[in-house]
């Protein structure tokens, strides 16, 4: 087919490109070369990632697909394992192509089936799992001529957060900030600059593996309000208040150890694509 439908939607921000394939027929392995082209800001449609919508049975990259399978792209054209705003941003996409129902939805990500239930003031609420908090420590992270220590979560993909004195610290962030030492994020690491605002209330921004800095990252959020808990040596459940550049989501850390992200989810842009329009 050389033309296919896609859309636009973000949540507090981190913008993605949606790109339906309900039989994994249209864009079969989905070509790293599209996805960058299609997340250009200049050149393509301009997103921080793409996701690609399947069938829960129809797709072969997990054993347990859910209803629907989020197939998550990093701009860079490299796969992620999880994003918890792109996650909310598919599930009001479902909702809104009337591919749901009232029931929750169960999204099947790389990092395991996700619920997301769509709550009655608009925003959505996704059971992210449990947190993994690997003991290694001494990381260090490197940004701006700056370092700071830096705690490591892993949210079905990688983070490591760094608590700093001024969020203007770590400068522009378009080069690369560095972490030490390499071995500890053999895949790469999404790097979470934190700054405490009040009991229970944090700012921060953040550089996405494969997408540099973007105005918000859900599992980032998540990573950020472990890390503020554990720090502040809070009981479960608590719920932190995350402020990023983009816009605010909750995060609740449930007794059952299971962390909550509530936030909104908004499409805004649709259209056809025609493969024409590709670079040589
Ligand atoms: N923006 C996302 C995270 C997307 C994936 C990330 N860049 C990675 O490579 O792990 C979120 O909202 O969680």
């Amino acid at each position: 087919m050389s033309t296919f439908d896609w859309l636009k939607g973000h949540g507090t921000e981190n913008d993605f490109v949606i790109l339906p394939d309900p039989d994994g027929s249209v864009h079969g392995d989905l070509d790293a070369e599209l996805v960058r082209f299609l997340c250009d800001r200049h050149a393509g449609l301009g997103a921080d990632g793409v996701l690609r919508v399947i069938e829960g049975g129809k797709q072969s990259y997990v054993e347990d697909g859910g209803d629907w399978f989020m197939d998550y792209r990093n701009s860079d054209g490299s796969i992620a394992e999880m994003c918890g705003n792109g996650v909310r941003v598919f599930a009001r996409y479902l909702a809104e192509a009337g591919l749901t129902g009232d029931k929750p939805v169960r999204v099947g990500t790389r990092a395991g089936v996700k619920e997301v239930v769509q709550n009655d003031d608009g925003t959505l609420t996704v059971d992210m799992g449990e947190p993994v908090l690997p003991t290694a420590a001494g990381i260090v992270v490197e940004a701006n001529g700056h370092q700071w220590p830096a705690v490591h979560v892993d949210m079905g993909n990688p983070h490591a957060v760094a608590f700093v004195d001024d969020l203007r610290e770590p400068g522009n962030l378009c080069d690369q900030p560095t972490w030490s030492p390499q071995e500890a994020f053999p895949a790469g690491v999404n790097l979470e600059f934190v700054v405490r605002r009040g009991p229970r209330d944090v700012e921060m921004r953040v550089h996405e593996r494969g997408a540099g800095e973007t105005r918000s990252c859900g599992t980032g959020t998540c990573a950020v309000a472990v890390a503020a808990a554990r720090a502040a040596r809070e009981e479960l459940p608590v719920t932190y208040r995350v402020g990023v550049p983009g816009g605010e989501v909750t995060v609740t850390w449930r007794a059952d150890n299971h962390l909550e992200l509530t936030g909104p989810a908004v499409l805004h842009a649709r259209g056809e694509f025609d493969r024409a329009w590709l670079p040589a």
